[in-house]
């Protein structure tokens, strides 16, 4: 039946004021999907001392802009895809692209134009690995693929085990909480397969083994499919163009800490606000805010917060650490003979060299890269001219290493030096939780199932529907379980 409006929890007054801390993918897409959930009334800010995108970042080479941080998106990420189409934002025109495998010595793989005889070299040297590895990461996405009918529906989950859960049952549970190499050793893959195919697709995308948890290791098969696309001008043009759209007021400050005030409320009882400290140009300052949500990764070295006076106490930095991947990018002629192939550089078009976990390989890739935006008669060019690489590896190299790999380079070279994503050990004991305290949320917690611009804006939407249902005390659509089998058949 109708309830009253004093005994509807959905009918409590809305929030006045949000903070979200961090301004790349997952804090403009937080702020994003508040507005969605709150409506006109609510003031947003987000903080951010550094550039708005985050790991989402361009660098000039000459005249033309490039990625250096995260670069592709798949065709299946439907909240990108939903990002750009609400903005008015394109894809970057498409170009053809070319995989090789290099061990250190020599490139063991080399892909062909033609569709068939890359299929028949597969079948040849690892069987129905290859097809089989296909069907294995199109039903983990089958299953990911949940968690936007979810969203939907507005269901929200409190944990990054329970997200997991609801899209893919145990099994996905423990996909996150054994290696990759397990998982598919277990499902029958071969070790030869697992170390000459699949490891320099983990090491190209998160610079680590095949001891990556599965779920993240098939995330990262996923980012070898084909299809994949980036965003025309960059990817962080989605960053500003959530912030924009969102209407909040980005706040030029980094956050020191959060903690908790009491207030006496107008109906004489007390009103409990987040405070959130900040250091800007003008020096050190604080705000009070309903809710707050912290979309920046809790561990050492990338955000030093801390929360005071907390029961039970929330700690400024999470168990675990991030990898480092230095990305460097080069203008000039690629040497190909240290790649060990004898082809003359003028026919050598490969793209993206992958590399095997060989001893004494000091880099993880080495890719051909195009500008963020493709300029009119743009064609990839062979070897043999000049043009712009990036070379991910894991420590920054030095000028001997450089001299190996080009015969000759310009002058300006960048190097970023990123604390780019968790540094995978499966099990992970304790993810860290979605809700930090009573309104204070942590989007982060999503990057220990796998890093991606599309899991920060997953995590995204389901913080901004938790706050909002915790909010209003809409328990009905936190954590519900079989959400797979009761929405089976709603569109
Ligand atoms: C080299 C590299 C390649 C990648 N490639 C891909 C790819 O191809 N495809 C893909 O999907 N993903 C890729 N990723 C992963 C992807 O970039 C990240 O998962 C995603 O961008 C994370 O977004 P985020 O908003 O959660 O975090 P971030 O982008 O890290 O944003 C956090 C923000 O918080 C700010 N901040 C920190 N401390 C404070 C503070 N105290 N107060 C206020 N603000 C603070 C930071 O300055 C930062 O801007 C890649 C990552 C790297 C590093
Ligand atoms: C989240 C799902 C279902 C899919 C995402 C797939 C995807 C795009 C994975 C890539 C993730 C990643 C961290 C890539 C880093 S390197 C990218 C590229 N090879 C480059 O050289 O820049």
């Amino acid at each position: 039946g109708r309830r009253t409006l004093a005994s509807d929890p959905g009918l409590r007054e809305q929030p006045k004021r949000i903070a979200v801390v961090g301004a790349g993918i997952g804090g403009t897409a937080t702020a994003y999907f508040l507005r969605q959930e709150f409506g006109a009334g609510v003031k947003i800010d987000v903080f951010e001392p550094e550039n708005v995108g985050g790991r989402l970042a361009t660098v000039k080479m000459g005249d033309l802009e490039y990625e250096t941080g995260g670069s592709v998106i798949h065709p299946l990420n439907l909240h990108m895809k939903h990002f750009i189409d609400n903005l008015g934002i394109s894809q970057r025109e498409n170009v053809p692209s070319k995989m090789a495998i290099f061990d250190g010595k020599e490139l063991t793989f080399e892909e062909s134009d033609w569709f068939i005889v890359n299929m028949l070299r597969m079948l040849w040297r690892y069987g129905f690995n290859f097809l089989r590895m296909q069907m294995w990461v199109e039903g983990v996405l089958d299953k990911f693929m949940r968690i936007y009918q979810y969203q939907q529906f507005g269901y929200s989950f409190s944990t990054v085990e329970q997200l997991l859960h609801a899209m893919g049952g145990d099994g996905f549970l423990t996909l996150a909480n054994q290696t990759l190499e397990e998982a598919m050793l277990g499902e029958g893959f071969s070790q030869v397969f697992l170390n000459n195919i699949v490891a320099p697709i983990t090491r190209v995308n998160y610079g680590q083994s095949v001891r990556v948890n599965g779920f993240v290791g098939a995330v990262s098969l996923a980012g070898a499919d084909s299809g994949l696309w980036a965003v025309d001008g960059g990817n962080k043009m989605v960053c500003s163009g959530l912030l924009y759209h969102s209407r909040a007021e980005l706040i030029p400050a980094r956050v020191t800490s959060i903690s908790v005030k009491v207030r006496p409320s107008k109906a004489g009882t007390t009103t409990s606000f987040y405070e959130v400290n900040y250091v800007g140009v003008s020096g050190p300052a604080h705000s009070l805010y309903d809710i707050v949500i912290v979309a920046t990764p809790l561990h050492t070295g990338k955000s030093d917060i801390s929360f005071p006076g907390f029961s039970p106490p929330i700690p400024s930095h999470y168990p675990g650490r991030f990898h480092q991947t230095v990305s460097t990018l080069v203008h000039g002629l690629l040497n190909v003979s240290y790649l060990g192939t004898r082809q003359k550089p003028s026919d050598f078009t490969v793209s993206d060299v992958l590399t095997t976990d060989a001893e004494g390989c000091f880099l993880n890739s080495l890719s051909s890269v195009d500008p963020v935006t493709i300029p009119p008669g743009y064609h990839r060019p062979p070897a043999s001219t000049p043009s712009v690489w990036k070379i991910f590896s894991p420590r920054p190299l030095t000028e001997a290493q450089l001299d190996a790999v080009f015969l000759s380079r310009d002058p300006g070279a960048s190097e970023t030096r990123w604390l780019a994503y968790p540094a995978y050990r499966p099990p992970h004991r304790r993810t860290p939780p979605f809700v930090l305290h009573d309104r204070l949320y942590y989007l982060n917690a999503v990057e220990w199932a796998a890093s991606a611009m599309e899991m920060s804006a997953i995590a995204a939407r389901n913080a901004a529907l938790l706050a909002h249902h915790r909010w209003h005390a809409l328990t009905g659509k936190i954590d519900q379980e079989d959400l797979h089998v009761r929405l089976r058949g709603e569109l």
